[in-house]
């Protein structure tokens, strides 16, 4: 299998004053496509730092971020963001007062897509989901928090991305809604060969991805099913 992101000597701190607070200490991870990945840890381990280095939110103060081998810097963090990874949050972060087929086709919009008939295809991502042509109708703030989640992983389906991050993308869901939402992005890695990584507190969702990663201290270790490397 040909790795998609790659962490090369990674290391991240935070300076508070004069104290620096290690948050990942030379980190060395691959991530490829076909996987559904849980990325686990203590509360103020560094999960979401780390997804902000895997998207390119922020940069590694050691080491360096890869890409189909290529550092970030190289691509260029707008130029990444926009074209190679998805991100879904905990809150969704879509334009309330849009309906959900345009917080898509805007998505697709800013992110350069090429499809000629972006409503069209929006329409089919969204249904993809399960948000039916008459929810997709509808201005998101009208519609639940799970099918709000289902209308942002949509829009990470429509900006085509091989990488999907998503942080604690079930947090504000019930549980029957969340097992949903797991089961979508599971699909994605393994029946479209996206790479999926997620943060979660969530030891249930934990279990059924194929490879978890734990933060804890600075280090990472990675526990694909029934097996533990640490590194
Ligand atoms: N911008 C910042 N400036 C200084 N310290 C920060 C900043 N962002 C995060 N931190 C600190 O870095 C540590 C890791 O934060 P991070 O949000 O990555 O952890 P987390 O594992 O995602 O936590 P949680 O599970 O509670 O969301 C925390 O101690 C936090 O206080």
């Amino acid at each position: 299998m040909s790795t998609l992101l790659e962490f090369r000597n990674v290391s991240y701190w935070y300076k508070h004053e004069n104290k620096q607070q290690d948050i990942l200490r030379q980190v060395n991870v691959s991530f490829e496509r076909g996987i559904f990945y849980t990325i686990v840890g203590p509360s103020g381990s560094g999960k979401t730092t780390f997804l902000a280095l895997a998207s390119a939110l922020d940069l590694p103060k050691e080491g360096s971020v890869l890409y189909k081998g290529k550092d970030l810097k190289k691509i260029g963090l707008t130029t990444f963001r926009n074209k190679y990874v998805s991100i879904v949050f905990q809150a969704y972060n879509l334009l309330p007062y849009m309906t959900a087929l345009q917080n898509v086709t805007t998505a697709m919009e800013i992110t350069g897509s090429n499809h000629k008939n972006k409503m069209q295809y929006a329409l089919k991502m969204l249904e993809r989901v399960g948000i039916s042509a008459e929810q997709a109708r509808q201005r998101v703030l009208t519609l639940s928090g799970g099918q709000q989640q289902r209308v942002s992983i949509a829009r990470a389906l429509c900006c085509n991305a091989d990488l999907i991050v998503a942080d604690e993308p079930t947090g504000n869901l019930d549980e029957t809604t969340a097992q949903e939402i797991v089961q979508l992005l599971q699909e994605l890695a393994h029946h479209e060969r996206k790479c999926v990584i997620v943060v979660t507190h969530d030891q249930s969702i934990a279990k059924q991805s194929d490879t978890t990663a734990k933060l804890s201290k600075g280090n990472l270790t990675i526990t694909p099913k029934n097996n533990l490397i640490t590194i």
